[in-house]
């Protein structure tokens, strides 16, 4: 599942991880050409002691805040010696407060020069912006390509950023475990939002409970019909089927077949009649029968979605569901994250099915539609059959995704 979407963000952890090394390569070298410059002064100043007494420079003139350079860099690489030879107190401190003085002045190009130099005594690399420039630049391609709505992946490359930048690699052991937990916690914030705990609602609601699905034909709208009301079976709640898409010929044969399929009551009325007065009969049913849940159809598509959506507004008068499910397939990307978009703004939608995402999808949807309509998705369809329905957990999806095989 989104295997596509898994194989970019795999991507992204190895570009930043081979930058992080490089950099380490690289302030290795700088590491040994400074130690040795440092033994070469003082090789100098110990022959220039015993050469000439009264050469000999005073504690003053030998401190690092003296040095004749008056660029903040030098001042605080010489710092960066100062620690990690350990020299003397008095001097280091002396020294460390000068460094810090240089290193505000120097926060706008990162972590400043005496945390990174702090961080680099003890062999820890610092992420800076500078690093993640190319990685982040080609993650966000990857999103947009996979189909992650724009927003959405402009606030996962914000966290990403925030999360990594200034932080010590040596603090999570890796950069890949940083590239990691960065990455989870950006996807998760993004995936997240508005998740309700769905069985405690519903075991918590008075019965019976209505949901409405919207959602345009196709779809498989009238298929996760079937598996909630298989899905809810297996949890020990009994329901019955409303067919309210009194529009489209063949709508309550379809949902005839499901129903008898699984041994559900079905209540539906004549082809155009009015699908607010199905779900109402639904309900009464249920009422009168003990039964928990009612589950509504509505119609895909009428001649303009004005009508849909004034249908479904009327639905909403007459019924007052206690929830309102949209239905979309993982593989649309985009478009329906728009067409959730939409229909929240039409019907106020309380969470969404993703159906086929065991198709060959590219992710987007599944990432993109929650932060959008700031409304969960729930359940994810997987498949065919009718158990091929699963609660929708985020860190689960992250997790996938982020994951090894
Ligand atoms: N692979 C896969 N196919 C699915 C899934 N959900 C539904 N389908 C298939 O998608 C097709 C359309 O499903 P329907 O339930 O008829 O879709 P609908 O939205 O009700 O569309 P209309 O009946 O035209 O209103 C059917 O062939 C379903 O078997 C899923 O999670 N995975």
């Amino acid at each position: 599942m989104f295997d596509g979407l898994k194989d970019k963000l795999s991507k992204f952890r190895n570009d930043v991880e081979e930058t992080a090394e490089e950099k380490a390569e690289a302030e290795d070298v700088e590491e040994t050409d400074s130690e040795a410059a440092a033994s070469d002064s003082e090789a100098a100043a110990s022959n220039a002691e015993s050469a000439s007494p009264d050469t000999q420079s005073t504690p003053e003139q030998e401190s690092p805040t003296d040095t004749s350079s008056t660029d903040g860099t030098a001042t605080a690489e010489t710092t960066e010696q100062v620690d990690t030879t350990d020299s003397g107190a008095s001097d280091s401190t002396e020294s460390t407060e000068t460094a810090e003085e240089t290193d505000d002045e120097d926060e706008s190009s990162g972590p400043g020069r005496l945390k990174r130099a702090a961080a680099f005594a003890t062999g820890k690399i610092i992420i800076e912006e500078e690093d993640l420039e190319d990685p982040l630049w080609e993650l966000e391609m990857a999103l947009l390509e996979s189909d992650v709505e724009m927003s959405v992946a402009e606030e996962i490359l914000e966290t990403v950023r925030e999360k990594m930048i200034g932080e010590t690699r040596k603090q999570v052991d890796t950069t890949a475990e940083l590239v990691e937990l960065a990455l989870h916690d950006a996807l998760v914030d993004v995936i997240s939002v508005g998740q309700f705990d769905f069985e405690k609602r519903l075991a918590e609601a008075d019965k019976p409970v209505t949901i409405v699905f919207t959602g345009v034909n196709g779809v498989g709208k009238t298929t996760s019909i079937a598996k909630l009301s298989e899905y809810l079976a297996d949890r020990g709640y009994s329901s019955v089927l409303a067919n309210g898409d009194t529009y489209r010929a063949g709508a309550n044969e379809q949902l005839q077949k499901h129903a008898d399929n699984l041994d559900r009551k079905l209540i539906s009325h004549e082809q155009g009649g009015d699908p607010a007065a199905v779900i109402y009969d639904g309900v009464e049913y249920a009422e009168a029968h003990d039964i928990d849940v009612v589950l509504g159809d509505t119609a895909g598509r009428l001649h303009t979605s004005d009508d849909l959506m004034s249908q479904l507004a009327k639905i909403h008068r007459v019924v007052d569901p206690d929830l309102t499910l949209f239905v979309d397939e993982a593989v649309a990307g985009q478009d329906a994250v728009m067409r959730a978009q939409e229909f929240d703004d039409a019907a106020t939608v309380d969470g969404t099915v993703l159906t086929k995402a065991d198709a060959d999808s590219s992710g987007g949807a599944a990432i993109s539609i929650s932060y959008v309509t700031g409304k969960p998705i729930l359940f994810l369809g997987t498949g065919q059959g009718y158990d091929d329905i699963e609660p929708f957990v985020p860190e689960e999806l992250v997790d996938q995704l982020l994951g090894e095989e």
